[in-house]
Formats: C-alpha cells, structure tokens, sequence
C-alpha cells in the first residue's frame, strides 16, 4: 500500500470529442462546442481550470485508503487496475470534483494505442503543486490526448496539462490546438505523429526548445514560433484576455482577423468589467472606466498637480474596489498618505490630525498599496520583477508610476531615449500579460508654443517627453492642462484625454479645492458656474490667487443668476455657506 503524507487528488479533466462522454461532462468543462454557443464560455471554461487549481485540497495520510473512501463516498467503482479504465468507466469520476481533482493519465507508449486515447493508464498524484507521481508507476505519462492538438494544423505546445488546460478554450477560438509535451520527453513517438505533422508548433514558453532538444531539434525552424521567456506560462495568466494578447501580439506575422473576432468579445466583456469612477465620473464616458490589461500616459506641466490629481483618481478607484500600487520615487510616502487621507475625508490636514484614529480607520480599508521606497531612481528591470510578485500576491489591480523620469537611465539623450523606450516596452507588456492597468506619470518636454495671454502652453501626445514609440505602445494618454491669464492671473485646469484606444477623446474642466486637495469636475461646479462662459468675470482683485480654486468669489450680477434658478431661501442658504462668495 502507498503511503503519502500530503497528497493532491486532483480531478479529471475530460473534456474530449468522444461519443460515450454525455452533454452533461461536456457542460461542466466546457469544449469548443460549448463555447462556440455561449461566445464567452471559454470565459467560464478558464476560471473554471483556475477554480479547479486553486481549490484543489491536499489530502493527509493513506493516499489509497483515502481515495478509496472518496470513492465509496460518491459511490464510484474505480476498477482496479488502473491500467485498464476506460474512458466510460472514467467518466463517472467528474463527482471527485469537490473533492479535488484527480487527473486519469492516457496511455503514451510507442505504438499507435496512443492516437486512440482508448486507454486510461494512470492517475497523477500531487504531492505539492510541483512534485507529482504517478500510480502505477510506469513509463511516459502524457497528457495530450485529452486536449485538442488532434482538431487544428498549428498547435501550441505547452509545460504540462493546467497549462493547456487554461490556453485550450482560448487557443481554439483562433484556430489553435494544444498539446502539453511533460511525460512525453522520452518519446519518438511524440515527435513524429505530432509535431512532424503540424503546419505551426508554438512553443510557450520557449525554453521548452532547450529543455527538450530531442524532441525539437530536427523540426523545420520556419515553422516554430517560440513566446518570449518574460512572459508567464499560460496557468499564471489572469485572464482569457491576456492569454489572447500573447498569442495575437507574440505569434505569427499576419492575424486572420475572421478567426480573431474572439478577442473582440473578450474586449468587449472587458469593457463592461471596467471598474467605474464616481468622483471623476466623467472618464467614465471617455475611457469607458479603468480597463485592466492597458497602459496609460498621464502628464501635465510641471508642478500645476499630477501626482494631486492621481491620488484622488486612485482614491476613487479604490471606493469602487480597484486595487491600486503606487510606486512613488517623487514623493515621500507620509506626504501621500497626507494628502491621501485628506482627499478621501475631504478633509483639512488639520482636521485629518484631529480625528487621526477615524481617518486611520478609513484609508486602511480603502486598501490602497505603496511600494515601500525612498525618493530615487529605480532600475526598470528590477521594478517590474518587483511588480509581477507583488501583483500575484496582493491580486493587484492598478498600478501608478510617479514618475517615469525615474526609470531612465543614461548619459546621452540618445541612451535615455532607448531606456525610455525599453521601460515603457516592458511597462505595456506588464500591463498585458497580467491583466494590470498601470498608469504612469510622464513630464513633458520643454515646450515653447505659448500665446502671450496663456500662461502655459496647450500640452498634445506630441509634447511628452521622449520619442513617439511611448504614446504609440500606450492605450491612453491623458493630459492635465492647465492655462493661465497672464494679465487676470486666472488659472483654468482640465482634464483633456488625447488618445483613448478604446473609448473617445475629450475634455473635462477641474475646480481645486487647495483646503482638502481634491477635484471637483466640470459636471459637478454648481451650475452657475458655466465652464462656457470662462471664469474671468468671477475674478476681483482680492480673488486672483484662487481662481481655480473652488471657494472662488461670485460677484453680485452671479447672484443675481443664482436667483434665477433658486428660491430666495436657497440663495440665502447657499450664500451663508459660502460667505466668501458675498461680496
Ligand atoms: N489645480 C490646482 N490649483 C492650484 N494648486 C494645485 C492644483 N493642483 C495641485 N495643486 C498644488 O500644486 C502643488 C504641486 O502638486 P503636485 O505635486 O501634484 O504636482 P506635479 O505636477 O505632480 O509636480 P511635478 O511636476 O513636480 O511632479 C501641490 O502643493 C498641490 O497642492
């Protein structure tokens, strides 16, 4: 009798065209098939593989008296020996599933029995996630006969089968089959019937190519496409998106845009699982929200409130339930928390300090994370190794990188401009493969174009610092504007969004309110105050300084207009709260 202290009995997985699997085990995995009538049911086919990982129990003691009792539990006949299931008797093993998941092993011997699948030979038992052995204990075990490398000419090869069990829904919707190679190394076999015979073998990742030489070595190069080694293996990715972005992005010169309407859908699904702004509800309209899995460029001129503006931003991400990593080299972290917990209470630091223990309470549930640097530069490699662990362990959502300044290194103009390239390069491929949005803060570069009546200069794509490839990789670059009368003083601040891959350019205009640090947008000034009509009759000469500020004079002939639309009361009321605005 076998003895393991700790064993994962994983369920099987069956998923295969075959005429003795009912509908019913054809649901519950979902196969091309199912997924070709649901549209997004290779959706529900991943998280299911994911769920199936991640809820997979460890089993103490007696391997076989255990699994034994399983068996007897659900009233499952497991024929002994194993050697000699069939698929029909191994059916009935899908009631295993809420007790983990137990993979029946297929036949992979040298001969033609293997084509068949008709065999079921093994069962897999885990030890650990990575240390597995095989009851019995015998020769090549291999998974491919449960995938569907049989169905398609190009074919991804992949590690072992929670691998291919993840991509598999996702490959066939662009006319992909896979096929997991561990077990099948020793194998002439594998080599010649599978690989010989496919039009195109991509290889995830692409170190499978040195681990296995024997099995790759001879095949014709032109028809192998490797995916690059930074990039996680398909049972790391988040979701069905980021698997499609690799498989678009990193294989094959030319995409069949008919087999490709998959990631429209996917696309499509991922905008409607945007997280929504409620502060700033106006990007909601433009960007459509904050869409996981993109890249955005956020600058303004120096000084005039990016990293203010973010702050609140991220804060009214998190009130929705985005998860947001701000990696602040700029500002020290006590300054953010500051400012964070003064915009979340809308608050003065003053009275943040006085009622320091609720304010405590309540940026600590907003669960807003900041990587825990000093001020300084960062080497951008060693940043996104960072990233990825921690957008693993702490199911990160967002990122904010303030600023990218930062991350470039070099002497030259010309090797800062390749250093930017690279980290923004590495930047987008983060945000694409772990399904993150990550925003980062860009200066711009010195600009020139300015009218003589605006203080500032109207800021495009076009002024961001460094060369074009950055805003062409990013998704989104949005620009705070900010002008200025030199004459009146007057300062206007807006949001302006210059480039949204998936939504719509526009504008939005921005009030500050310097007491609290936080934004009020253009939909939300009391109405009086129309963006339209520009803000140079508000100003007196005592008001100057704070035009753009929220508590800003309303002179008499406003209130006049006030009155228009308020009853006397309410203008009375409205004047009290604000006594600044009388005169
Ligand atoms: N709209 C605004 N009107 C007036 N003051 C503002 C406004 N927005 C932010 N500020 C103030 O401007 C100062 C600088 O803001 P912040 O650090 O956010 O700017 P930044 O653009 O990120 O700066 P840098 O270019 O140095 O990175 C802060 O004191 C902030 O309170």
């Amino acid at each position: 009798m076998r003895t393991c202290t700790q064993n994962y009995v994983r369920t099987i997985v069956l998923k295969r065209r075959s005429s003795h699997l009912s509908e019913d085990s054809f649901k519950l995995y979902g196969n091309r098939k199912t997924y070709f009538c649901q549209k997004l049911g290779a959706l529900y086919h991943f998280c299911e593989a994911k769920n199936l990982l991640e809820s997979s129990k460890i089993l103490e003691g007696d391997y076989e008296a255990r699994f034994q009792t399983i068996l007897d539990e659900h009233e499952v006949k497991f024929p002994l020996p194993m050697s000699q299931i069939h698929y029909k008797n191994v059916e009935r093993l899908k009631f295993l599933k809420s007790n983990g998941v137990l993979f029946v092993d297929i036949p992979f011997h040298e001969d033609e029995n293997f084509l068949r699948d008709e065999n079921v030979h093994a069962v897999k038992i885990y030890d650990s996630p990575d240390n597995f052995s095989y009851v019995p204990s015998t020769g090549n075990h291999n998974y491919a006969g449960l995938f569907s490398w049989r169905e398609f000419d190009r074919v991804i090869v992949v590690e072992d089968e929670w691998d291919a069990l993840c991509l598999e829904p996702t490959a066939a919707r662009i006319q992909k089959g896979v096929l997991p190679i561990s077990g099948a190394e020793n194998s002439s076999l594998f080599k010649r019937t599978i690989l010989e015979m496919k039009k195109e073998i991509i290889i995830w990742p692409g170190q499978l190519v040195a681990k296995y030489p024997d099995i790759f070595e001879d095949l014709d190069d032109s028809k192998i496409t490797t995916v690059s080694s930074s990039i996680p293996r398909p049972k790391h990715h988040r979701s069905t998106l980021t698997l499609l972005n690799v498989l678009i992005r990193e294989t094959g010169d030319v995409v069949n845009l008919g087999a490709n309407m998959a990631r429209s859908f996917v696309q499509s699904q991922t905008a409607a699982e945007s997280i929504k702004f409620t502060r700033f509800s106006m990007l909601n309209e433009n960007l459509g929200g904050l869409r996981k899995g993109e890249l955005t460029l956020f600058s303004g001129h120096t000084g005039k409130g990016k990293t203010t503006f973010l702050s609140e931003y991220s804060i009214d991400l998190a009130l929705n339930g985005a998860k947001t990593l701000w990696c602040s080299f700029e500002m020290k972290l006590e300054a953010l928390q500051n400012m964070q917990a003064m915009q979340l209470c809308q608050k003065s630091s003053e009275d943040c300090q006085i009622e320091y223990e609720f304010v405590q309470e309540k940026l600590g549930n907003l669960g807003i994370l900041a990587l825990n640097s000093e001020p300084g530069s960062m080497d951008p490699n060693e940043l996104v190794d960072k990233l990825k662990e921690l957008i693993e362990n702490h199911r990160i959502d967002h990122i904010i990188i303030d600023n990218m300044q930062f991350l470039i290194f070099g002497t030259s103009s010309d090797d800062a401009y390749m250093s930017q390239d690279n980290t923004i390069r590495m930047l987008r491929e983060l945000a694409t493969f772990t399904d993150v949005h990550v925003t980062v803060i860009c200066h711009p570069r010195k600009t020139s174009n300015v009218s003589k009546k605006d203080g500032y200069s109207f800021l495009t794509e076009y002024d961001l610092s460094g060369r074009a490839r950055s805003v062409q990789e990013a998704d989104n670059v949005i620009i705070l504007q900010t002008s200025q009368d030199i004459e009146t003083g007057v300062r206007k601040d807006w949001i302006q969004i210059h480039k949204c891959r998936h939504g719509e350019i526009g504008k939005f205009g921005l009030k500050y309110n310097r007491d609290t640090k936080t934004y009020l947008q253009e939909s939300d000034w009391p109405y009086i105050f129309d963006y339209s009509d520009g803000y140079d009759d508000f100003i007196t000469s005592e008001s100057r300084e704070m035009t753009n500020t929220v508590d800003f004079c309303l002179p008499d002939r406003r209130v006049d207009r006030l009155k228009d639309f308020l009853d006397e009361e309410s203008v009375d009321l409205f004047l009290e709260e604000n006594d600044t605005l009388s005169d």
